[in-house]
Order: structure tokens, then sequence, then C-alpha cells
């Protein structure tokens, strides 16, 4: 591995459900013990059996997301489910502080709205080799109903078209050999910052 250590500024990555963003930042993690978080999000939603506070989660109530929110504390929120999400501002620079290079695992609307702030980030956009085998990705993962998987290659398209919006990435990964993804993943976090 490079001698150089990596850049600081988190690095925002996004890319159509199933195309295997976690499994490459996953790799990332385990082969860089020390050096990457995984951004934690806030929540209204209550936690789920293991769930633990500021590991999984910042658990919060409607109120206390909406103060924050109403004095500008994320760079990107978004209402799922009846419940809010959002990345603080204040934990993205927490984590920072701690000498961490923090990763936002974000989808579509949310780069749109960090991208729309002064908020220094890079950004990289994991695309699969082809719609087809984002597909069998999706089945083969085994975790989604027809209706969800159907769903998600409706939203994949449009994530797609929104990604070859010249400006929007400052890396696009081709996740078609995963350890060639991940090298190119890896080279791309390393990079001094005038290269990325
Ligand atoms: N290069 C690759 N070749 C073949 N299969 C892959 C590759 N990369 C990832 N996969 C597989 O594709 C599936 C989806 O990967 P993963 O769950 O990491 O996607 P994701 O982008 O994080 O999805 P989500 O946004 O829904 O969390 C997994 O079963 C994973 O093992």
């Amino acid at each position: 591995m490079p001698a150089l250590r990596p850049q600081r500024k988190p690095v925002v990555i996004s890319g159509p459900s199933g195309v295997g963003k976690g499994t490459l930042y996953g790799l990332l993690f385990d082969r860089h013990p020390d050096t990457f978080t995984l951004s934690v999000s806030h929540t209204t939603r209550g936690p789920r059996a293991g769930e633990e506070h500021g590991v999984h989660y910042h658990f919060v109530t409607k109120d206390e997301f909406l103060d924050l929110k109403a004095n500008d504390g994320f760079v990107e929120s978004a209402q799922f489910g009846g419940n809010h999400y959002g990345t603080s501002k204040a934990t993205i620079e927490e984590q920072t502080a701690k000498g961490k290079v923090v990763v936002l695992d974000i989808e579509m609307e949310g780069v749109k709205q960090i991208k729309a702030t002064e908020f220094p980030a890079r950004y990289v956009f994991i695309a699969p080799p082809s719609e087809e085998e984002l597909e069998r990705r999706l089945r083969g993962r085994a975790t989604d109903s027809e209706e969800s998987i159907q769903k998600r290659l409706t939203q994949a398209q449009k994530e797609l078209a929104y990604a070859r919006t010249p400006g929007v990435h400052d890396r696009i990964i081709v996740n078609r050999d995963l350890e060639e993804a991940y090298k190119e993943l890896e080279e791309f976090v390393f990079a001094p910052e005038s290269e990325s």
C-alpha cells in the first residue's frame, strides 16, 4: 500500500442498491484497520434488537431531530416510513477529529443535498457492469421480495442517469471484478488531494 496517509476529507459513496457498495467499503475497513469509519446517522426510529446508540445510529426523539434540522445541523436528511434519518455535521466532524476518514453511504437524494452545501467531501459512485448483472446480484443476495427488487431496479435507472451528469462524482468505479474495483477505490481514497 502507498505510504501516503489518506486525505481526511470524508468520502461519499453512492450507487444503486445491490451494486456492492457495502462489500467494497467493508474490504477497505478490513484491510486498513483504524483508518476509516462509517458515518453514524441520526434517526427517530426506535432501536432494533442488538442496535446500540452511537454505534448503529444516534437514536433521538422527533423534537430533537427537528431542532437539529432547524439549526442546519444535517448535511442531508430524509424521511422513510414515517421516520426521520439524517447525517449530522457535528458527528462527521467529531469522527474526523478522532483521526478517521469518514465514509458516508448515501443514496442519490442525500448526495444532491450534500452537494448543495459547502460541506467538503469526495464523491465516488459505484456502477454495475450492466443492469442485468445488478439484477443478478440483487436476486443472489436473496434478501429482497420481488416487489422490492423491482423498486430497486427502477430507482437504479434514475441513479445511473444522475451519475452520468458531468461534475457530480469525482470518480466512477465499475464493480465488475471485485478485486479490481477494490483497487480503484483504494487508490482513490489514498490519492493526494490534487488527484482526487
Ligand atoms: N464484483 C462483484 N461481483 C459479483 N458479486 C458482487 C460483487 N460485488 C458485490 N457482489 C455481491 O452483490 C451483492 C450486493 O452487494 P452489497 O450488499 O455490498 O451491495 P450494496 O450496494 O451495499 O447494496 P445496498 O445499497 O442495498 O446496501 C452481494 O451479494 C455481494 O456479495
